[in-house]
């Protein structure tokens, strides 16, 4: 291992295995021994330590930008029943609108060559931490309630980690582009089976930023989902008591047995919605006469009732024409417009491509094209290529 003055670096030796409580750590051994480098990035007064593969060290730049400004929310912490701490919003909060923007602490690589003496460069990267930001981690340890950590190495591992991307040098090492990122504050936002915000890492402020996806009242817990939501309640929580150790006690799992049946089924329709042979496509509706006028529109609405009701603003699919991901909120009030341009029902076209265009905005990806296509068919029914697509069968028939 050489110290140099700002950095350090770690040679796998390629045959000390070491162990560690990680729950999301592995480790590997590569035909190559690699090289490690762990070394401070001048981002925020909390300080920031990252251990890095020496290549993808290389590609990181050497400035970010200033972490994205936003209204000041004034998150506060506090305790959240059969969760611990959590964080929770004093204000009224928008969807679409962003909560905060935070920089991590800490980056580690996911996977680790096996030779890497990670306790050594635990000890090291906590060490070039502020003394305020390590105080910080060791009270988020207290108040969780558990043991003492007995090390650095046992003191980050209990902290829940969020998988962050950073560039690689080449498709090859595609398999190391996943790093853990450990950040103070986000790490104590509670998971819920309906959660009100999602976070996404931007690597141009190299920072997690905190987004609602629907109104968050004042006094209201802000969540985020750590499994995968659209899973029926028992899958749900084996994930969660395998991955992260915990019993959810969000309110989808705190109701009765037959309620949760009921959620279970809203989630199965919701996540099989777009691939399921029983229903119609559009096409085929517009072109069959045996379909009623109401079947896809009744369907896109129970499904906009069910993520109402489950809280699952989060789901989003890829469309199939494009294969780019995008809310299924969207993709279902899109539909229903749709089906009432088919059917030349002026009014109700314009409620529901109004709502496409609100959703779309509050969200941030309203682009300029789709814009201008909404006010033109808003301005000009017939301009929507499948105007009447749906009637003329009518008459057809
Ligand atoms: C990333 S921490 C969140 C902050 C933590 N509650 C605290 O007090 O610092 C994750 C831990 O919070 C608790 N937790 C998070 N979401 C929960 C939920 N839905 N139900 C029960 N416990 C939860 C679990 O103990 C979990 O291991």
């Amino acid at each position: 291992m050489d110290v140099s003055s700002n950095y350090t670096q770690l040679r796998a030796s390629g045959h000390i295995a070491w162990s560690t409580s990680a729950p999301s750590l592995r480790t590997f051994y590569p035909a190559q021994p690699r090289t490690y480098i762990v070394r401070s990035l001048d981002l925020s007064q909390s300080g920031c330590v990252a251990m890095l593969d020496a290549g993808i060290d290389r590609l990181m730049p050497s400035r970010f930008n200033l972490l994205p400004t936003f209204k000041p929310s004034n998150i506060t912490l506090q305790t959240s029943p059969g969760k611990g701490l959590g964080l929770f919003s004093p204000n009224m909060v928008y969807p679409g609108e962003a909560l905060f923007a935070e920089h991590p602490i800490l980056v580690l690589p996911y996977a680790v060559d096996a030779g890497v003496p990670l306790r050594e460069a635990y000890d090291d990267m906590l060490s070039r931490l502020p003394a305020q930001t390590r105080q910080e981690l060791l009270y988020f340890c207290q108040s969780t309630g558990a043991h003492e950590p007995t090390s650095a190495q046992h003191l980050i591992s209990r902290i829940t980690p969020f998988a962050i991307p950073l560039s690689v040098p080449n498709r090859d090492s595609s398999d190391v582009e996943m790093h853990r990122g450990v950040f103070l504050k986000m790490s104590r936002c509670n998971h819920s089976c309906g959660p009100n915000a999602v976070w996404r890492w931007d690597p141009e402020s190299f920072s997690l930023i905190l987004t609602a996806i629907r109104y968050i009242n004042p006094g209201e817990e802000i969540t985020i989902a750590y499994t995968n939501v659209s899973l029926p309640q028992h899958e749900r929580r084996f994930n969660l008591r395998r991955s992260f150790g915990f019993r959810c006690a969000c309110e989808w799992c705190t109701l009765d047995h037959k309620s949760v049946l009921e959620s279970d089924a809203a989630r199965f329709f919701l996540s099989t919605f777009w691939d399921s042979p029983s229903r119609p496509s559009f096409k085929a509706w517009c072109q069959e006469s045996f379909y009623s006028s109401d079947t896809l529109i009744l369907d896109h609405q129970r499904a906009l009732r069910y993520i109402q009701r489950e809280g699952l603003e989060t789901l989003s699919s890829a469309l199939p024409s494009t294969g780019i991901h995008m809310s299924d909120t969207i993709r279902h009030i899109d539909a229903i417009s749709m089906c009432y341009a088919a059917l030349e029902d002026i009014d109700k076209f314009a409620i529901w491509t109004r709502r496409a265009a609100e959703e779309r905005e509050a969200f941030n990806v309203l682009g300029p094209d789709r814009k201008l296509v909404f006010s033109k068919w808003l301005s000009n029914p017939s301009c929507c290529p499948v105007w009447g697509a749906k009637k003329s069968t009518y008459l057809r028939g």
